[in-house]
């Protein structure tokens, strides 16, 4: 992020790249314009938080009209850095590790996975998809020699702090932890935990306890777009 937008709250500044992504695929069917209540449907964020994200940005839709596709799509990617590559290393090249590497994140956004770290014999010095996988030893090395800002940690989790204490001497500025592992870590990485146990559980309990509507309904308003 650059520092006009530092001013932008935190809870507004992670649903920015769920707009991006929207907003990328409204331009490039050549849309060009949008109104807060399509955003709404499409991202499933209700319409008043998206009038206020959006008036952070300085985008102040005009009733009738809506907001502009091609400001806000200029905005979010001078916002989001997406003019650079955000490199990302994968540690513990496993069942998960494995179907990240798999997936092709370039598609969405301009984040890639450079390189990945085993502790597997068999694996250390093959590809998957093209990403080097290497000895965890290398680790530092290889991580600053490529100026690796973030990391996804996908080691079974007795290991995952052991992991954790040695990106501090790197140029690592983020971890996104799979693990179930708490990890405690400096003030100079961020942590972004994915449990998705935990999700499961959540999702079931709204389940039980606020019923969605029929499928009939929700397939009704399903919106070209998406
Ligand atoms: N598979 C899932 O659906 C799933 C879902 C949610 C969370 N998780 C969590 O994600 C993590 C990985 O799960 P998985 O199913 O891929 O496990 P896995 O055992 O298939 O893979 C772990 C990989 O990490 C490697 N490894 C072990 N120690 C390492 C180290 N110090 N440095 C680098 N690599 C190391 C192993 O060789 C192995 O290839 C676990 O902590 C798990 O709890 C997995």
């Amino acid at each position: 992020m650059n520092e006009d937008s530092m001013k932008i709250p935190q809870a507004t500044a992670k649903r920015l790249p769920l707009y991006y992504r929207f907003i990328k695929n409204l331009h490039a069917s050549g849309k060009q314009r949008v109104s807060s209540a399509q955003l709404s449907e499409a991202v499933k964020v209700d319409s008043a938080t998206i009038r206020r994200d959006f008036s952070y940005f300085g985008a102040l839709g005009k009733k009738g009209y809506g907001y502009n596709v091609n400001y806000l799509l200029n905005f979010f990617a001078k916002t989001l850095d997406q003019d650079e590559l955000t490199k990302v290393a994968l540690v513990g090249v496993g069942n998960l590790g494995t179907a990240f590497l798999n997936y092709n994140f370039l598609k969405n956004n301009n984040t890639k996975i450079a390189m990945a770290f085993e502790v597997d014999p068999e694996k250390i010095g093959t590809t998957i998809s093209n990403v080097p996988i290497y000895d965890l030893a290398e680790l530092e090395d290889q991580l600053n020699k490529e100026a690796v800002t973030a990391i996804i940690l996908t080691v079974p989790s007795h290991v995952a702090q052991q992991v954790t204490d040695r990106l501090v001497k790197t140029t690592v500025k983020g971890i996104l932890n799979f693990t179930p592992a708490r990890l405690t870590v400096p003030p100079s990485i961020r942590v972004h935990h994915i449990d998705l146990a935990v999700e499961l559980q959540s999702l079931i309990y709204f389940l039980k306890n606020y019923p969605t509507p029929d499928t009939e309904i929700s397939q009704e308003v399903e919106p070209e777009d998406r």
